[in-house]
């Protein structure tokens, strides 16, 4: 039984999700890349962050709002999202669906490199409850440093594409975005900030609560 059936199967319970499905036609009708969080991790962090009782939200990569929907979704009405995006059509057609779902008034998108925005935010001292890191490969490990400085204590840290599709494993790759991968991964599991775990299905994903 492969892990694709698996999935596969599980999906086939749940009745269609009109909102993520418009998300999902629309991001590939305008032309960007089909590579939104998969749906039973999109509902895994709607679930994570209710349970955690987040109040807001820091997600890195937008792309078309998929992940972004879900994150808001398990805020509380008053919860804020803060969404960073390399670029601002991306981060416009986010924007417009979270403001069709009903959320747009919740989201923030800051547009340009998130190492920047990250900064900046360092700077004004933001704090966050939950962090999605979900951008360029080869910068987890800097994503992953600035989640932890602008964690408030217990803030839960989601990354996805652990496994980038097979590379992490196969020690012939050794391009930077998988040596920046196997890095973030083994912070993930070693560092004393942390208590994580890592889920294999998909294409694997980190989770972590910063002490
Ligand atoms: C995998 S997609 C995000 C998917 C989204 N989280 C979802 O599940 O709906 C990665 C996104 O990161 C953005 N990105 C790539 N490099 C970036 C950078 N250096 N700074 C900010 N965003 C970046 C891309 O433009 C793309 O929209």
């Amino acid at each position: 039984m492969s892990n694709e059936a698996v999935e596969t199967y599980l999906e086939q319970l749940y009745t269609k999700d009109v909102t993520l499905e418009h998300i999902k036609e629309q991001i590939c009708a305008n032309g960007l890349p089909e590579i939104s969080v998969p749906a039973g991790y999109g509902r895994l962090l709607t679930m994570l962050v209710r349970m955690s009782h987040a109040r807001n939200a820091l997600e890195i990569g937008a792309l078309g709002g998929y992940s972004g929907c879900c994150l808001l979704r398990g805020l509380p009405a008053e919860g804020k999202l803060v969404s960073l995006e390399l670029r601002q059509d991306y981060a416009d057609l986010a924007k417009q669906h979270l403001t069709e779902a009903g959320f747009g008034e919740q989201v923030e998108y800051r547009v340009g490199e998130a190492l920047d925005s990250l900064a900046a935010l360092k700077k004004e001292g933001a704090r966050f409850d939950f962090f999605f890191i979900d951008a360029d490969k080869g910068n987890y490990p800097n994503y992953l440093e600035y989640a932890i400085t602008l964690a408030r204590p217990g803030a839960i840290i989601a990354g996805d594409n652990l496994m980038l599709r097979g590379r992490t494993l196969d020690t012939d790759k050794q391009g930077p975005s998988v040596l920046a991968m196997r890095r973030f991964n083994e912070m993930i599991a070693q560092d004393d900030r942390l208590i994580s775990t890592m889920l294999p299905a998909y294409d694997g994903l980190a989770l972590a609560i910063v002490r």
